[in-house]
């Protein structure tokens, strides 16, 4: 492939060379060793009587196939040159070598036709190299330009990161609380449906539990029992041993009392030294087997230093109407009775 250099876009060895042989203005150069061409350019200074043409070499590779006209050929405008060199092609086609040389042919010829003067010709066909400077301040605009998004984006990146770590630690924090908060909660809830002595069910939430159990009674048509039970002659034991030492047997007994139901009966502390039970799907019967055993017991209890400790139970069961107050009643009137028999003992009322 060949083409034509102006100065500007020639390397240093060659602008010298140039410049040694001033004032020759264009350098036509390959970008291959061609032979062809410098016969071609050889036969066609032959034919144009023109003083021989001079090749010029350097040490420099790039620059062999570099063809100068010589100064004699200065005397030729560089446009009739280049018209006569058109004008031979013909001749160069006969004598065979033209062929490989069209591409420069082509050029000449577009010149010669378009009537242009050399030197805009030229400098149109290198727009690169002429622009140099412009697509290398456009490369460092547009890479500069590439490097600051990439700065931007990495820095936001980073903020987004700290910010999510911050986020992060925050939401850890907050899942902590919200940890603590349900745990809390828990023992609220805990602490306000169990008494804090004998940690069986308090009297409010064993009302909410009756009425619950009551409603299921009736829905599957079950029996519903309820057992009142009084600690014997506890003011003798808080009296003789001390009321820390009466708390023991109270939370002692209810161990006895939750060991002796089953896991659906709700044991609850009434108040003072009562306690109360309720026996989901138990009949009056069972209720006052259970009551008795119950009372046995509690009699096997040994607590030091009280020893031997008895209890009292009235059993009753809830019947059609019934609320917990009239089964409670019922209840209290048969444990009245159990104390007035002779107390550590059940007593039935249905
Ligand atoms: N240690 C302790 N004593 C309590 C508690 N609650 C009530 N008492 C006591 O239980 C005793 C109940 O006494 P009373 O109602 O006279 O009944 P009692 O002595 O058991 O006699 P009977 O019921 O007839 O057998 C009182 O002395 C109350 O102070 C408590 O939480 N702890």
């Amino acid at each position: 492939m060949f083409s034509f250099h102006t100065h500007s876009a020639l390397s240093t060895t060659q602008a010298k060379i140039l410049q040694a042989n001033s004032p020759i203005k264009y350098c036509l150069t390959s970008s291959e060793t061609s032979h062809s061409f410098e016969q071609y350019i050889g036969e066609l200074s032959r034919k144009l009587a023109i003083p021989t043409q001079q090749r010029i070499k350097s040490q420099n590779d790039d620059v062999l196939d570099c063809m100068l006209l010589s100064p004699e050929l200065t005397a030729i405008a560089p446009n009739s040159f280049i018209q006569q060199l058109v004008i031979y092609q013909d001749e160069a086609l006969a004598i065979g070598i033209a062929p490989s040389l069209s591409p420069v042919a082509d050029i000449l010829a577009n010149v010669a036709n378009n009537n242009v003067d050399t030197d805009t010709r030229f400098e149109e066909s290198h727009w690169f190299f002429d622009y140099f400077w412009f697509w290398l301040a456009t490369f460092v605009l547009v890479a500069l330009f590439l490097a600051y998004r990439y700065y931007t984006l990495a820095l936001h990146s980073l903020m987004l990161d700290s910010k999510n770590f911050e986020l992060d630690l925050k939401n850890k924090a907050l899942l902590d609380l919200q940890e603590q908060l349900r745990a809390r909660n828990k023992k609220l809830e805990y602490l306000s449906t169990h008494d804090s002595l004998t940690s069986l069910a308090n009297r409010h939430f064993f009302n909410e539990t009756v009425l619950k159990e009551l409603n299921r009674a009736v829905r599957h048509n079950s029996q519903l029992s309820l057992l009142l039970i009084d600690m014997d002659n506890f003011k003798a034991i808080n009296d003789t041993y001390g009321h820390s030492e009466g708390d023991k047997v109270l939370i002692e007994t209810a161990q006895v009392l939750k060991k002796q139901v089953r896991s659906i009966d709700i044991v609850g502390r009434w108040g003072g030294e009562e306690f109360i039970i309720l026996l989901p799907n138990t009949s009056l019967k069972d209720a006052t087997m259970l009551a008795n055993r119950i009372c046995e017991a509690v009699m096997e209890q040994n607590i030091t230093p009280v020893q031997k400790i008895s209890c009292s139970i009235g059993v009753s069961r809830f019947k059609d109407g019934d609320s917990l107050d009239t089964v409670f009643i019922r209840a209290d009137k048969a444990l009245y009775e159990a104390k007035a028999l002779g107390k550590n003992r059940a007593e039935s009322l249905e």
